[in-house]
């Protein structure tokens, strides 16, 4: 179970909202750990293609997220001694993280590996369910979102600036098709929770965003 006596700050939405970059942002500026929990869901789907197991069998992709050898290294992210940081952020290995997110089965499986990330002096954890399953006391939570349209505008330029093949039309419709099923699923649905603070960046930059986490943390923490 979560650590009462470690501060965590969870910050759910859908894809491209921005999480990991402003959650970053937010974890330096507090001197904080940093959890990347789409990493683990992608991890254990880029594992599980390789050892040739259908992102639909549900037992054999839980015994590769039960047995995942991974270490986070700053920027880079080791597989089985290997890094993957840029195999992991295809959108093929995105649709398959989706996928195999949606297996109850497999959240157990990667539900303690996050929550050890709870170190102090605390923790930035982003995600879809840190909020209401990982870490559901976390003192403050934030629901971080944009429109579909903005979100893959900034996908789109995110590829596009790593030098990748980008076409926004392909990348709306994988990240609607991705968010609903995000959304839909029955275990861990990514959720506005009523203790959440709602943050729509869709006409706000990222300093902006970054400073109103940080607002609700001071007036939180005010003693
Ligand atoms: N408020 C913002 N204004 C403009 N660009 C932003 C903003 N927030 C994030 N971005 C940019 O949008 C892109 C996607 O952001 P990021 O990868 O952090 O999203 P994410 O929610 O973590 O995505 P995913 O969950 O799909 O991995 C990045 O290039 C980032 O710099
Ligand atoms: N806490 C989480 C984190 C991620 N997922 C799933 C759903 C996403 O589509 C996929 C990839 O995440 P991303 O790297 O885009 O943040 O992983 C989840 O179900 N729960």
């Amino acid at each position: 179970m979560q650590s009462l006596l470690v501060p965590v700050i969870a910050v759910d939405g859908p894809s491209a909202s921005g999480k990991g970059t402003v959650a970053q942002r937010v974890a330096a500026a507090l001197g904080f750990h940093y959890l990347d929990s789409g990493a683990l869901y992608r991890l254990a789907a880029l594992a599980a293609a390789r050892a040739g197991v259908s992102w639909d069998d549900e037992n054999a992709v839980a015994t590769v997220a039960q047995t995942l050898d991974v270490k986070f290294e700053g920027e880079h992210i080791l597989l089985s001694g290997s890094d993957v940081s840029t195999a992991i952020r295809t959108e093929s290995i995105g649709v398959g993280a989706s996928k195999v997110a949606a297996f109850a089965q497999v959240r157990a499986a990667l539900l303690e590996r996050q929550r050890a990330f709870a170190h102090v002096p605390g923790l930035v954890a982003d995600g879809r369910d840190m909020g209401s399953v990982v870490f559901p006391q976390a003192p403050l939570k934030v629901f971080l979102t944009a429109s579909a349209a903005v979100r893959a505008e900034r996908r789109y330029k995110q590829l596009l600036g790593r030098g990748e093949a980008a076409d926004l039309g392909a990348i709306t419709a994988d990240l609607e098709a991705r968010d609903a099923r995000d959304r839909a699923r029955s275990v861990a649905p990514l959720k506005q929770l009523p203790d959440a603070h709602l943050l729509d960046t869709s006409a706000m930059d990222v300093d902006a965003a970054v400073k109103q986490i940080l607002d609700w943390w001071y007036v939180a923490n005010r003693r």
